[in-house]
């Protein structure tokens, strides 16, 4: 009986999806949306799902909060670290400028079709794209590559001059969507209200989404640029990424303007230096402390974890005035007594670093 329906499995039409995004950071809910889509297919026995494919938009699509795409690429590599099927293309943002969705869809169902076509390595020339889902050649038959897409995304067709018709009847006609239900959106009306929607209805796959999260990536970016925690809100890599390059102006307590995230070792030392001139500011301490300490741990312990070499180590001079400006100032932190080296520019701060952590203190108390 098992025999049978993986047999019947195996008949099933293939279909892969593709969702374009900015992704500026990625969310969990990003990658939800291919699990949602492909349970809803292979559950209901419609199709075989072979593969799942990210494009992130070109730079200069230049929405705000964008970053540069090689921060977005690299974010959602480590996003995509945990899944075995959904992959990260990269054509769209290593084109000279940007490229509207349905070139983007054609230009991957192209290249699948053509792969499946040909008949064997030979015929390819170079390497094979990282987004080319594995296994494509084990059956001829074609495979569809349909969009995916959140509620608010299939909305946008409306935004005037945003999406160009004949753009929009080519994806439902020749691809297909697949749309996932999003708070605050209503797909069946605006299908309903729409001649080219309601005409290619069938090729539309509308999936409620049970389970619903409104992480969105603006409201990441959002409490990163107030200094506000996301964790549990982004992968812990992506968001140790963001604190590692600084991307979307995250602000920390223990982190200043005089001191960038990105110069920084993330030396215990170091860190004991700021706590200290911290605490010097501090009245008694609030449960909103207990919280600061605690993102403030997270960063730098899974940071030393992996650059264990560099605990211990001098901090570096990010430019030669810099250099030139450092002051020594032997501290002792623990095992072999690490030499910590503080800019001028920073110890002079201190006192700002002093004036700026009441800041926060008195704005924190005020928000209680
Ligand atoms: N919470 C969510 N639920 C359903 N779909 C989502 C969710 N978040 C994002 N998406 C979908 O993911 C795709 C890529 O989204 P994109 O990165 O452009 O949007 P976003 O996360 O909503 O970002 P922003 O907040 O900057 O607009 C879109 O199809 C969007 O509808
Ligand atoms: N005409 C088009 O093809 C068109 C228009 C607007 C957005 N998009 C794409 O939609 C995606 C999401 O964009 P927003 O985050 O602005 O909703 C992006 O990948 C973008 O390139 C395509």
């Amino acid at each position: 009986m098992s025999a049978f329906i993986e047999e019947t499995k195996c008949l099933l039409p293939r279909i892969a999806f593709l969702a374009c995004g900015c992704f500026s950071p990625p969310t969990p809910m990003h990658l939800r949306m291919f699990e949602i889509a492909r349970d809803h297919f292979e559950m209901n026995e419609m199709h075989k799902v072979v593969g799942g494919i990210i494009s992130p938009t070109h730079d200069s699509y230049g929405k705000k909060g964008l970053a540069p795409s090689a921060d977005r690429l690299a974010m959602v590599k480590l996003a995509l670290q945990s899944s075995t099927w959904i992959r990260l293309s990269d054509w769209e943002v290593n084109h000279p400028q940007w490229v509207r969705t349905r070139s983007v869809l054609q230009y991957h169902q192209n290249y699948m079709n053509n792969y499946v076509n040909s008949p064997g390595d030979k015929e390819q020339s170079g390497p094979l794209p990282g987004w080319l889902p594995y296994n494509l050649r084990e059956r001829k038959d074609p495979i569809q590559l349909r969009l995916l897409c959140g509620a608010d995304l299939l909305e946008s067709f409306a935004k005037p001059g945003l999406w160009a018709d004949e753009d929009i009847e080519d994806i439902v006609a020749n691809h297909g969507l697949v749309v996932i239900t999003r708070f605050g959106s209503n797909p069946e009306r605006f299908i309903f209200e729409s001649d080219i929607l309601t005409k290619y209805q069938r090729n539309i796959t509308l999936i409620t989404n049970w389970v619903p999260n409104e992480v969105s990536s603006s409201l990441v970016r959002r409490l990163l640029n107030r200094g506000q925690s996301v964790k549990y809100l982004l992968d812990d890599l992506v968001l140790e990424y963001i604190k590692r390059t600084g991307l979307y102006n995250m602000k920390s307590k223990y982190i200043t303007d005089t001191v960038q995230p990105n110069r920084l070792l993330f030396n215990r030392a170091y860190m004991e230096n700021i706590k200290n001139a911290t605490s010097l500011a501090q009245s008694p301490p609030t449960d909103d402390d207990d919280e600061g300490d605690e993102q403030h741990m997270d960063e730098t312990d899974s940071l030393l974890k992996r650059q264990a070499p560099r605990v211990f180590c001098c901090g570096e001079a990010s430019s030669p005035v810099q250099a030139r400006a450092t002051k020594l100032m032997l501290n002792r932190s623990g095992p072999g007594q690490a030499v910590q080296v503080i800019t001028v520019e920073s110890a002079m701060g201190t006192d700002k670093i002093e004036s700026q952590a009441k800041k926060q203190k008195i704005a924190q108390v005020q928000q209680l």
